[in-house]
């Protein structure tokens, strides 16, 4: 029943904001186009006064909370999503009503089977924000620190669930039905959605992944990670330390503060490449309203970031895929590049280099038109990334997940110094990346991993070689060359022993001549001469 009335409601918005723009009605069945034509919302003429994409967001901010998100994550998708359409979703903000405060404290209390004034010296209850997964309230802790506490909202899993199936079925319908069904991959897109929406669900999970890129930037200038407090967490319910930087989207407070905007746009860069090439552990949801900036020193401003529900983490494989391609993309080395895709297996290796250089190079050099502090990285991977699928590459969604996360950073660091100049920041952490991947260090490291496993394995050397022996021993015709080398060898043991017994014999003979030679008496000279011919000829014909 609930069911029917979230579909009416659908329905309804979808009607009153003609959405129907977005059907190809040409490609229908007569028949429902013919209904299509008949419909009487085409009697309301009123909204078609504005673009459809501003109506498309309209729509999905009525829809609530799930649809914005959806929106806003869509906003991203710039592969699948034309420029005005993806300008137009990135408009999204999920600032939604907050739910009671009694309620959250009930849900608090459920979590961590206590009092909330057992737990916190102090707790607000008016919400500190109020997001559509979750809701922040601010506290105090009995011990003193500032926290923050994270929520989430009741019952969210099961609007999210209803409200991802009837996305499911307008996908299902859209594929079948639009001209750009198939390759949009609208399906694809909201499992995608699912996906990252029940993972931000977990707050354990994204406690652990707040830890963890904390511990990475362990006194670093250029990131801060506030603390989790372990003790308060729980799936539902996250506390962790009050940061008060200021918002990366304040512009005009960050310049009255006087904070380096320049090294401010850099240090986002590094942090990003820092993130991919050092530790293969990127945040994936750097959008405006999860970075703060600490501006204590303005010359030297260190990030803030919250919000880690989404993470990407990258094999040593994808690394190496990126590094390599940007690099030889700066160089403008596409033959490189198609090589790299067909030597490593990331296209079919029936794929012709040329052909494939062409095509990289058609897409790319539009891009190296402008001056290098206006190209973007990001776009550049989108575009490999296109015509890599053309040739049938799978592109792994951590790689989708980070090119998205790269057209983030350099948006944000353009917006706030617009001549940052991306390549001259990531150079020297890829070069170096290939040093340390390539150099003697690199492999003087490999040693010292593998080290461990070789002594571990070291006691257990000789039977492995035994095992070895048999499973070789198994098969026949490696039986018969084992065999056969045997016997070789034992022949030519045997050849080696005889040798040796005529080159003793032969010396024997000589010596005894020699003696004889130099004994008065023994026998005349010609005898033992003869001696000693016999024993040098017995050495070098048997020995
Ligand atoms: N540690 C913190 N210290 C101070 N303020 C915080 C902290 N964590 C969160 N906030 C405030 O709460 C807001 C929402 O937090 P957060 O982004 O974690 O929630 P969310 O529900 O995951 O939101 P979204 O997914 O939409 O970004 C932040 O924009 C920030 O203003």
């Amino acid at each position: 029943m609930q069911q029917l009335r979230r579909l009416i409601t659908i329905a309804y918005v979808f009607i009153k904001y003609r959405l129907d723009d977005f059907v190809p009605v040409h490609l229908l069945p007569w028949y429902l186009r013919l209904a299509f034509y008949l419909a009487p919302w085409r009697l309301n003429p009123l909204p078609k006064r504005m673009p459809k994409e501003k109506r498309l967001r309209l729509a999905l901010i009525k829809l609530g909370p799930i649809f914005i998100k959806f929106g806003q994550i869509l906003s991203t998708r710039r592969d699948l999503l034309s420029p005005k359409l993806a300008a137009e979703l990135a408009k999204l903000q999920d600032k939604v009503p907050p739910f009671s405060s009694r309620l959250a404290k009930n849900i608090i209390e459920q979590a961590l089977e206590d009092d909330v004034s057992k737990i916190f010296a102090r707790f607000d209850t008016d919400p500190l924000a109020s997001a559509s997964i979750a809701q922040v309230h601010a506290a105090q802790l009995l011990s003193g620190e500032e926290v923050v506490v994270k929520v989430i909202r009741p019952n969210i899993e099961r609007t999210i669930e209803k409200d991802i199936r009837l996305m499911l079925v307008a996908a299902r319908l859209f594929q079948r039905y639009a001209r750009d069904g198939k390759r949009l991959k609208p399906i694809e897109v909201v499992e995608d959605y699912r996906h990252t929406i029940f993972g931000e669900l977990d707050l354990m999970s994204e406690a652990a992944n707040c830890a963890q890129l904390r511990r990475n930037f362990q006194d670093s200038p250029l990131l801060y990670v506030p603390d989790v407090y372990w003790d308060w967490c729980r799936e539902n319910v996250m506390v962790q330390e009050r940061i008060y930087g200021t918002p990366i989207g304040d512009v005009e407070t960050l310049i009255s503060k006087g904070t380096n905007m320049k090294v401010l746009a850099e240090r986002g860069v590094e942090i990003f490449f820092r993130q991919v090439f050092q530790d293969s552990f990127f945040h994936a949801d750097m959008h405006p309203g999860n970075i703060f900036v600490d501006c204590q020193d303005p010359e030297s401003p260190r990030y803030i970031a919250i919000d880690c529900g989404i993470v990407g983490t990258l094999s040593e494989v994808d690394q190496d895929y990126l590094a390599r391609n940007l690099l030889a993309f700066f160089n403008q080395d596409y033959h490189e590049v198609a090589r790299l895709h067909v030597e490593s297996g990331w296209v079919g290796a029936e794929t012709r280099i040329n052909e494939f250089e062409g095509a990289i190079r058609s897409v790319c050099e539009p891009i190296f038109e402008k001056p290098l502090e206006e190209i973007s990285f990001g776009q550049l991977l989108l575009r490999l990334f296109q015509v890599a699928r053309r040739y049938n590459m799978e592109v792994q969604p951590q790689l989708v997940l980070l090119q998205k996360t790269l057209l983030n950073i350099e948006g944000l660091g353009r917006q706030l110094y617009p001549q940052l100049d991306l390549w001259s920041t990531a150079k020297p952490y890829l070069e170096s990346w290939m040093k340390r991947r390539m150099g003697p260090q690199a492999i003087w490291q490999e040693i010292k991993r593998q080290a461990p496993a070789w002594i571990a394995h070291g006691p257990q050397m000789p039977e492995l070689i035994r095992n070895s022996l048999i499973s070789f021993n198994q098969y026949p015709q490696h039986q018969a060359q084992l065999n056969k080398r045997l016997e070789n060898i034992e022949s030519s043991l045997d050849g080696q022993a005889k040798g040796r017994k005529h080159r003793a014999v032969g010396t024997l003979v000589a010596a005894l001549g020699l003696v004889s030679l130099h004994t008065p008496y023994m026998w005349d000279a010609q005898a033992s001469s003869s001696l000693i011919a016999l024993g040098i000829a017995w050495i070098l014909l048997r020995g």
